[in-house]
């Protein structure tokens, strides 16, 4: 299933948010959306989820879900959002009971979802047993339990410190060049733009507006941690970004 968004524009009262944004996120891509604080990717990336309704313009699904898809959009936030008296495995199989899957069927998913994200091992454990990235793994199992069309990612990395952020990518590259998912990616850090994601959309300040669309021609199967190849593109976002977040940055100041 492929999401377009058609001309989305958003206020909050007379605080204008967004301003016309128009963007594709076709099946089997990361799209990753950058721009400064405040420009409204988080608000964009709750219209893509239906969680809010933007004031003009419209979001699309074209085609069909996944087979199997439980839940077509499906969120990832940056705090885990794990029930602390569950287990690994009780985590993941809490979405698939919503949906009244449970017994084989169940444990079939979870054994699938647990063994992509590397947690096989870790299945009983609870969550105040795991390290942050171990958490966000656990997270992430949960989201593929349900088959999702479009994985809604917003700052998944952010609350990790620097080196468990490089381990997450390597397993987020290594889960997708087995079996490609699409997923809009929301995040601050233009390394994990050009290490993650097919497109990086770069917002302007708020009101965000599609400032330019940055292709990222490198096969993310052959990108790696510090890649010599991907310092072009990062810095060419920074130089798009570096005015509007310092503008941005005096905006807040100001308030
Ligand atoms: N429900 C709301 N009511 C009023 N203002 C809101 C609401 N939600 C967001 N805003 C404002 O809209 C603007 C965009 O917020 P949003 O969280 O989407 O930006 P962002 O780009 O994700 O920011 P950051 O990078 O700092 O996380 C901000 O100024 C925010 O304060």
């Amino acid at each position: 299933m492929d999401i377009r968004l058609e001309g989305i524009s958003h206020h909050y009262d007379d605080f204008e948010v967004l301003r016309d944004v128009t963007l594709d996120i076709p099946a089997g891509q990361i799209v990753c959306i950058v721009g400064p604080s405040g420009c409204g990717k988080s608000t964009l990336l709750r219209f893509i989820g239906g969680l809010e309704r933007p004031r003009s313009g419209r979001v699309v699904q074209l085609g069909q879900a996944p087979e199997g898809c439980l839940n077509p959009l499906t969120y990832i936030f940056q705090d885990f959002a794990l029930l602390p008296w569950r287990s690994v495995a009780g985590n993941v199989s809490l979405v698939l009971e919503d949906h009244g899957i449970r017994g084989t069927a169940a444990r079939e998913i979870i054994e699938d979802v647990l063994a992509r994200t590397k947690l096989t091992d870790f299945a009983k454990a609870l969550p105040k047993q795991l390290s942050g990235g171990m958490k966000q793994r656990v997270a992430i199992a949960r989201a593929l339990a349900v088959n999702p069309a479009v994985m809604l990612m917003d700052e998944p990395l952010s609350a990790l410190d620097s080196q468990t952020r490089e381990l997450l990518m390597d397993d987020l590259v290594d889960l997708w060049s087995r079996q490609p998912f699409t997923a809009v990616y929301v995040t601050h850090n233009l390394a994990e733009a050009v290490r993650l994601g097919h497109k990086v959309v770069v917002l302007s300040r708020r009101p965000g507006q599609i400032q330019e669309i940055v292709e990222i021609e490198k096969p993310l199967p052959a990108r790696e941690f510090g890649d010599p190849e991907l310092d072009e593109p990062q810095r060419y976002l920074w130089r798009l970004m570096r005015e509007e977040a310092r503008a941005a940055d005096a905006e807040l100041m100001d308030v």
